[in-house]
C-alpha cells in the first residue's frame, strides 16, 4: 500500500488559502474533525469522507472550549506523531492534517486576553475559555437539543462543540463533514446547527465502530485499567440485550432502561444517564413503536466517563 505524507497545516489563514485554492481547481473537500489519539473509529470516518469528497482534511485539535474546569482536558490523551503514522498508512492517505496551535488565538495581547495558554502536557490546569475569555465571547447554542443527556452533566460541552465546529467549517470551508454516531447527540446538534445557520456543508453520520469484544472505540478507553475495561463491557452487552428484548416485543422503555441500568451498576459502573429517545428530536420515548429510537448511555468506570448507544428500529 502506498504511504503518503499528509501536509500539516497549523495556521488558520494558510488552511483557508489551501482550501480556496483547491476549490478554485474544482476539487471537493471532506473534513473529519477529531481531537486526535486516533483509533479505528476515526479511520472509518475518513473512509466515509473519501466516498463523498476528493480531498480529505483531518483536524486534530483538543478544544478547550468544550471542557469545564472539572473535566479531563489536562489528561485527554494525545500522540500527534502516532496519529500521523496511522494517517500515512491508510488506504489513499489524507491530504491535510489541520493542527491549529490555537483556534482561539486572534493575534491580540496574550497577557490581557488570557485563557489562550492551553498547556496540557505541561500539566497546567486549564478549563473552558469562560474565565480567561481568550478574547473570545461568541458562542453557538443549539438550545433544545443540547439540554438533555450529555448536556446535563457537561454544561459547556455542546456550546463548545458547536462553536469550534463552526470555526472549523469557516476556516476549512469543506463540502462535506463526517461525524461518528458514537457521539450521537453531538452529531444531531451539528446537523441542526448546519441547517439552522445555513452552512453550506453536508453533514454525514458514520456508523459506530466497536472493538471485537463490543466496547465502543474511544480515545479515553486508554485510561481504563484492565479490570475497568472488562467491567465496561456491561455497557455494550446491556445495549445489545435491550435491542433484542425490544425486537422480541418488550417495548416499554421504563423496563428496558431499568435493565440497562441494573446491568451496568451490577458490573461496578456509575450511571450518568440512560435514556431512550427519538433518533431525531432526542426527546424521551415511553414505548417503542414504529419510529427509530436510540438508547443512549453515559457511565463512569473509575475516573473514565464512557458513552455508547444503540439504534433500534422495529
Ligand atoms: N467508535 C467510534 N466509531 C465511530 N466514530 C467515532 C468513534 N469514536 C469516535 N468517533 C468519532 O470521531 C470523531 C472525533 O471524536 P474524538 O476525537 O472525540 O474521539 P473519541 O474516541 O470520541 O474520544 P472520546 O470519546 O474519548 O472523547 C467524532 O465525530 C466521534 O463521534
Ligand atoms: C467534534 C469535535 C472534534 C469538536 O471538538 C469533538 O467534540 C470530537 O472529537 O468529537
Ligand atoms: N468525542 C467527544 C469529545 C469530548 O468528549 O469532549
Amino acid at each position: 500500500m502506498a504511504i503518503r505524507d499528509p501536509e500539516i497545516i497549523r495556521d488558520k489563514q494558510q488552511m483557508r488559502n489551501w482550501s480556496r485554492s483547491m476549490r478554485s481547481q474544482g476539487k471537493t473537500i471532506g473534513l473529519v474533525p477529531t481531537m486526535g489519539y486516533l483509533h479505528q473509529g476515526h479511520l472509518s470516518l475518513i473512509a466515509e469522507a473519501r466516498k463523498h469528497a476528493q480531498l480529505i482534511v483531518v483536524s486534530i485539535y483538543v478544544n478547550p472550549g468544550q471542557f469545564s474546569a472539572t473535566e479531563d482536558l489536562s489528561t485527554y490523551p494525545s500522540d500527534f506523531h502516532g496519529d500521523i503514522e496511522k494517517l500515512k498508512s491508510i488506504n489513499g492517505g489524507v491530504d491535510v492534517v489541520f493542527n491549529p496551535k490555537d483556534l482561539y488565538d486572534y493575534g491580540g495581547d496574550r497577557e490581557r486576553s488570557g485563557g489562550n495558554e492551553v498547556e496540557r502536557e505541561g500539566g497546567v490546569v486549564v478549563s473552558c475559555l469562560e474565565d480567561g475569555g481568550g478574547g473570545h465571547e461568541t458562542w453557538i447554542r443549539v438550545e433544545r437539543l443540547e439540554k438533555g443527556m450529555c448536556g446535563r452533566s457537561r454544561p459547556v460541552f455542546f456550546r463548545g462543540v458547536a462553536t469550534v465546529v463552526a470555526k472549523l467549517f469557516n476556516v476549512v470551508e469543506p463540502d462535506v463533514a463526517v461525524f461518528g454516531k458514537k457521539d450521537y447527540q453531538q452529531w444531531r446538534i451539528v446537523q441542526r446547527m448546519v441547517r439552522d445557520l445555513d452552512f453550506g456543508v453536508k453533514v454525514i453520520g458514520a456508523e459506530m465502530i466497536r472493538d471485537e469484544d463490543g466496547l465502543a472505540m474511544s480515545s479515553r478507553n486508554v485510561h481504563l485499567s484492565p479490570q475497568e475495561r472488562g467491567q465496561a463491557l456491561s455497557i455494550s452487552r446491556s445495549l445489545f440485550e435491550a435491542k433484542s428484548a425490544a425486537k422480541g416485543g418488550k417495548t416499554a422503555c421504563s423496563e428496558l432502561r431499568r435493565s440497562v441500568i441494573e446491568s451496568i451498576e451490577a458490573a461496578g459502573g456509575k450511571i450518568d444517564y440512560v435514556e431512550i429517545v427519538d433518533q431525531e428530536s432526542l426527546e424521551a420515548v415511553e414505548e417503542i413503536k414504529g419510529g427509530g429510537v436510540v438508547v443512549c448511555v453515559a457511565a463512569w468506570f473509575g475516573k473514565v466517563r464512557l458513552i455508547d448507544n444503540m439504534e433500534i428500529h422495529l
